[in-house]
């Protein structure tokens, strides 16, 4: 069935709070960067003369100090952007940033390098979850996407824009010193640091001049900050869906870290100078910039749960191919794709963690995950080179062929594997189309197709289902909606599961009949699934076929939620069995109205059926269940909070549904219309 178009025209820098938050960030990061080259080359600076082991361990002290504070405080900086007003943080952070900035060219001491370095990290462990916590607030859920890619964007973008303003200050600075003897004194780091400074104060103005961030004010009732710290392990832990992105983020910085830890010895290896250096760095953000852009508008049918995994693990085996060929052409193009899988794997990483985590705990998330990123780039960066050192250089000759393969190999090789089984973790983990062959998905998904497994036929109807917990609106909803459309001239089937078939009705009987006490939880999923696969093959087929709108209320959804998440079924069996009874049929656009189940069992009138009477943690889990669903394939899913009145709701389904509708007059109508002759008076 050929997907009708869906994507709302998106522009997230049309959004006039977001634009300034994003400006904001975008002149920070190039700050950050322009820091970073000048502190290591003004720590080297200042130990020029020093032997070459004392200049590197200058250098290398300076990227220490970086990445330390993460380690001891980043956790708690995440509790605060959840208690604190998010705002006020970020503008106290950059103040505090430009003061100290500013002041290390004054001082000019290394020992002051290391300490400001230590307090703007500290700082920066604040501003950062702030402002990741703050985007989902500015953005609606559909364009949050797009707004990390901007994000992902400016962070690694302004990393060569920075490098060409350093090395122009160099250049201009050695010029006027050699043209005015008076400017010697002139040391482009400071002119840089005094960038950097100014980045921050024109930030803390953006920021202080932004009132669309939520307040978050350290309410008496909330929990001490150590416990939300707490809890916020616990949370990253204790959820499949961020414990997998987490692994796999995790997994792709380690890789990482190999590369930039040795990046430099290889490339000398191969034959190549710091030019040589420059472009394989370049190549790494040119590809980064290609797969956030690229890749994800060329796959944008695959899931974005199996998209990640597939990141990963295809970055893993590039980086083994790296660690193998020894040809420098080979590898830069080899570190562009590279590159790619890494911008496609963090764009969905955070966006999956944007949509998943709830608002009260992305801030500890995200922090939680930056911290531990850095702890494993600044592990693997310190273990890299001496291992390679440990391994040194070997040869293998075989008549007139050598073959070389040294340190820097060995832990590319290693990086290389770490990713393929950190990617394929997280597929299995998170994979959130079991039994569907993955290689069938992503064909289609080049092709701009989502894979139907069995009978995949081309049907011209739409079909639009209803989810949600009970008494959650669907049955309002999916009413409402289907006389709006009918209203429109549409051809509507509105349906329902269970029982919308003969066999159907009795099976809804029988399940949900309070008295039918003990009735297995596998039986209870086969007969959902028995009436889905009836009604599928004399309800909805048929429909559609004839290119009818297809409303359903419940659908495979809700037994991935009830059966999967409810009776603590494996997912992928309860989804295999409905990929069977449907054969493979999904809906293009799946409706979600999220309500809370204290509110929606206490809407519902009459005595409680079998599944309504259950306690109030199975239909918790159902609704985590739900929400994970439409997180993991934000394009295919609209969320409504189903607190909001029944007209603000229908409003809300209407605009997206307008989106998705076929031209109400048939193609054929129109091409007949078109052939008769005007009649004229
Ligand atoms: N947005 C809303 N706010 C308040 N009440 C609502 C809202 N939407 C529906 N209701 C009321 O809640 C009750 C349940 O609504 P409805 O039957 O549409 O839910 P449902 O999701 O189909 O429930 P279930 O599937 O569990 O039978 C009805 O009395 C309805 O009028
Ligand atoms: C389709 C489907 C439904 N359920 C549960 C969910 C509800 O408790 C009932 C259906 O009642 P409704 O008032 O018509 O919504 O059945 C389920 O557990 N699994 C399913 O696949």
């Amino acid at each position: 069935m050929t997907v009708p178009g869906r994507r709302r025209p998106t522009n997230v820098l049309a959004n006039a709070p977001f634009r300034r938050l994003w400006t904001a960030m975008s002149v920070c990061s190039l700050g950050d960067w322009l820091n970073i080259l000048a502190l290591t080359a003004l720590a080297g600076n200042l130990t020029r003369g020093d032997d070459y082991r004392v200049q590197s361990l200058a250098v290398g002290g300076v990227f220490i100090a970086k990445m330390l504070p993460a380690v001891l405080l980043g956790p708690l900086a995440g509790a605060f952007a959840d208690r604190f007003d998010r705002r006020l943080t970020m503008f106290a952070s950059d103040l505090a940033r430009f003061a100290v900035v500013l002041s290390i060219p004054i001082i000019g001491s290394y020992q002051w390098i290391i300490v400001a370095t230590l307090l703007v990290e500290c700082v920066n462990l604040f501003w950062v979850p702030a402002k990741d916590a703050t985007v989902p607030n500015l953005v609606p859920k559909d364009q949050l996407e797009a707004a990390n890619r901007l994000n992902l964007l400016v962070t690694y973008g302004s990393a060569p824009v920075a490098a060409l303003l350093f090395a122009a200050l160099s250049v201009a600075g050695d010029t006027l010193r050699s043209l005015v003897p008076s400017l010697s004194g002139l040391d482009p780091t400071s002119v840089a640091l005094a960038l950097n400074a100014l980045a921050y104060l024109v930030s803390a103005f953006l920021i202080f001049t932004l009132r669309d961030i939520p307040k978050r004010d350290g309410a008496i009732s909330t929990p001490s900050v150590l416990k939300q710290v707490v809890e916020g392990w616990r949370f990253v832990g204790g959820d499949r869906l961020v414990r997998g992105l987490i692994i796999g983020m995790l997994g792709a910085f380690a890789a990482g870290g190999a590369v930039v830890g040795v990046a430099k010895i290889y490339v000398i290896a191969l034959g190549g100078g710091d030019a040589a250096y420059g472009v394989v760095f370049g190549a790494v953000f040119v590809g980064m910039a290609l797969g956030m852009f690229f890749g994800l508008r060329l796959l944008s049918e695959l899931s974005r749960r199996r998209l990640f995994g597939l990141a990963i693990t295809v970055a893993g085996l590039v980086l083994v191919a790296i660690a193998l060929i020894h040809n420098l052409a080979i590898v830069v193009m080899l570190t562009v794709v590279l590159g790619a899988c890494a911008g496609i794997a963090w764009i969905i990483g955070y966006t999956l963690i944007g949509l998943e985590v709830q608002d009260a705990m992305r801030g500890r998330t995200f922090s939680f995950l930056q911290s531990t990123a850095r702890v494993t780039l600044l592990l693997v960066v310190a273990v890299a080179n001496p291992l390679a050192a440990l391994f040194g250089e070997h040869r293998f000759d075989a008549g007139e062929l050598s073959y070389r393969f040294d340190g820097s190999n060995l832990v590319l090789l290693l990086g290389g594997a770490l990713a393929v089984v950190v990617g394929f973790l997280a597929l299995r983990h998170m994979d959130d189309r079991k039994g569907v062959p993955l290689s069938d998905d992503l064909i289609a998904a080049v092709r701009g197709e989502r894979f139907r497994p069995e009978g995949g036929e081309d049907m011209p109807g739409l079909f639009i289902a209803f989810e949600g917990g009970e008494g959650s609106g669907k049955t309002t909803q999916s009413r409402m909606i289907a006389i709006w459309l009918r209203d429109q001239g549409y051809d509507v089937v509105q349906t329902r599961e269970p029982g919308s078939t003969k066999v159907g009705m009795r099976l809804r009987a029988i399940l949900l009949d309070a008295a039918e006490r003990g009735l297995s939880p596998r039986a209870e999923a086969l007969m959902y699934a028995a009436d889905r696969s009836e009604h599928v093959e004399k309800v909805i087929r048929p429909a559609l076929r004839r290119g009818a709108i297809v409303v359903c209320d419940r659908y495979v959804d809700s037994s991935l939620a009830y059966q999967g998440a409810g009776r603590a079924l494996a997912p992928e069996d309860v989804a295999k069995v409905n990929s069977w009874a449907t054969g493979g049929l999904l809906p293009h656009l799946t409706v979600l109205i999220d309500t809370p189940p204290s509110i929606g069992l206490t809407r519902l009138g009459g005595a409680a059926d079998r599944i309504e009477s259950e306690p109030l943690e199975f239909h918790e889990r159902v609704r985590k269940e739900f929400r994970a669903l439409a997180a993991a394939n934000p394009e295919r899913y609209l969320v409504v909070d189903g607190t909001l009145t029944p007209e603000q709701i229908t409003r809300a389904i209407q605009d997206r549904v307008h989106e998705i509708l076929p031209d109400p007059v048939p193609q054929e109508a129109e091409d007949a219309t078109g052939t008769m002759p005007a009649i004229r008076d």
